[in-house]
């Protein structure tokens, strides 16, 4: 693992050359998840943003001084939860990891990651990392193993928070078990996003949002729009744009730089999301492009866990597709008529991760944004991240931020102190 590291430190300016540190990592990234190397790259580069933003704020903790009368006073202090447990998902090994811990670290608490079994390797690249920032043993732990592991975390009666990344039936578990020893909880769990496209959209733009929502990471992104609404009026125009765009996606071996989609996490996995294509074409839905296991052309490639992107089209909203989490490159479109109607229809599903809106009325972006239930609403893009902007979720999909100085919230307790300037009163007279 050290050798395929190469470098030490942090570097502080943004977008980094192909070589060094940060691009070993994706490298590793890449062998870890399956994802093209491009965007294992954007995933690293995030990852140190969200270290050295929550490195500046460690120094801004503060708290609050209160007047109170006859020159008494109280004061807060905002103090570390203790021992916190970071679990995560497969789909952004590191920078989950980093997403988790630089928050926990810079509010003076310790952390216990356990990663997926999945993709083991790179949470433990970030240990590494942080032992040679100067971090005491100790304060950041990775602790490898699947189920059973996170549920001896989440019972530990020495664990004061658990923060974790997954699906939502994991996410009820860890709340439950969290419950008798009454850990803090924070979830961020699965989604069935709805991007709504109006007729009056920059339409080139709403055609790569909706690639942006869809087709990232193999599709493995919960906060994924994968129930695209499009106004009737320019339905055909914008099947056909982006049918045509997600054919041009290039498959294959992820670590080439050309490459745009790589392989999805596990065989299993892969038969999963087939099997929603499946069942999506026996309840009526039309195939326009892709949903099949794929091949790509290099031998070494032959037997990896590919399929093309896909669309669907002629979809409606009580078809499975629609209704669950697919987690894979499947995008379901449908027409909607009016902003009402639409709102209805999205809003319709026990998820609240995330959602969008294209429209070139601001009034009407706005509105959208306010009606829709979920925790993020994109105007006019789509799977923007920025380490300054919080990220979570509504209704199923869990509670508790993550990003942004929100969080410092859900990695720290506030202590009041009550300062008394005069005399005790004399209450009971005696
Ligand atoms: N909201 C978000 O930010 C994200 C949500 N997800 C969701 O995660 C799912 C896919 O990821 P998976 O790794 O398959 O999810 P998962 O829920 O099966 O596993 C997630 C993590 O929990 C651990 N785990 C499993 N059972 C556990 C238990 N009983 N007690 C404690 N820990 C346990 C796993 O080992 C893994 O580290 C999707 O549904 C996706 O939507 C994935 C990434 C981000």
């Amino acid at each position: 693992l050290k050798a395929a590291k190469g470098g030490v430190g942090f570097p502080s300016s943004s977008l980094l050359p192909m070589t060094g540190t940060n691009y070993n990592i994706a490298k590793l990234e890449v062998i870890n998840n399956g994802k093209s190397i491009t965007e294992a790259r954007v995933d690293i580069d995030v990852s140190w943003q969200s270290l050295e933003y929550y490195a500046g704020i460690a120094g801004t903790l503060a708290g609050q001084h209160i007047q109170l009368p006859g020159g008494s006073f109280a004061y807060t202090r905002r103090e570390a939860l203790g021992v916190c447990v970071g679990i995560g998902a497969w789909n952004y090994p590191f920078q989950i990891a980093c997403w988790k811990s630089a928050p926990a670290l810079a509010c003076g608490n310790a952390m216990v990651f356990k990663p997926s079994p999945f993709t083991a390797v790179t949470a433990v690249i970030l240990a590494e990392i942080y032992k040679e920032a100067g971090v005491p043993d100790g304060l950041f732990n990775v602790v490898q193993g699947g189920a059973e592991t996170g549920t001896l975390l989440c019972n530990h009666p020495g664990v004061a928070k658990v923060s974790f990344t997954g699906s939502v039936p994991t996410g009820k578990k860890i709340m439950e078990m969290s419950a008798k020893t009454v850990k803090q909880v924070t979830l961020e769990l699965g989604g069935k996003s709805p991007l709504i496209i109006f007729k009056d959209c920059e339409l080139e733009n709403a055609v790569r949002g909706a690639l942006m929502a869809n087709f990232l990471t193999q599709g493995e992104v919960c906060c994924n729009g994968t129930r695209v609404y499009v106004q009737r009026e320019i339905m055909p125009v914008f099947l056909e744009e982006v049918v045509k765009r997600t054919k041009a996606i290039s498959i294959g071996d992820p670590l080439l730089e050309d490459t745009r989609m790589g392989a999805l996490i596990t065989r299993q996995h892969l038969d999963k999301v087939l099997g929603f294509v499946s069942q999506a074409k026996k309840e009526g839905a039309k195939v326009l492009c892709g949903g099949e296991a794929f091949t790509p052309i290099e031998p070494k490639l032959k037997g990896g866990y590919y399929m093309s992107p896909c669309v669907l089209d002629n979809c409606t909203d009580d078809m499975t597709c629609v209704k669950e989490e697919i987690f894979g490159p499947v995008m379901s479109v449908m027409p909607f008529d009016t902003e009402e109607e639409v709102l209805k229809r999205a809003n319709n599903t026990t998820f609240g991760l995330a959602s969008g809106v294209f429209t070139r009325d601001i009034s009407r972006a706005h509105r959208v944004a306010e009606n829709l239930q979920a925790g993020t609403c994109f105007i006019n893009n789509y799977n923007i991240s920025p380490v300054e902007v919080p990220f979570g979720g509504y209704k199923q999909s869990g509670f508790g931020r993550e990003n942004g100085q929100v969080t410092i919230e859900y990695y720290s307790q506030l202590k009041t102190v009550v300062v008394e300037m005069g005399a005790v009163d004399d209450y009971f007279n005696c």
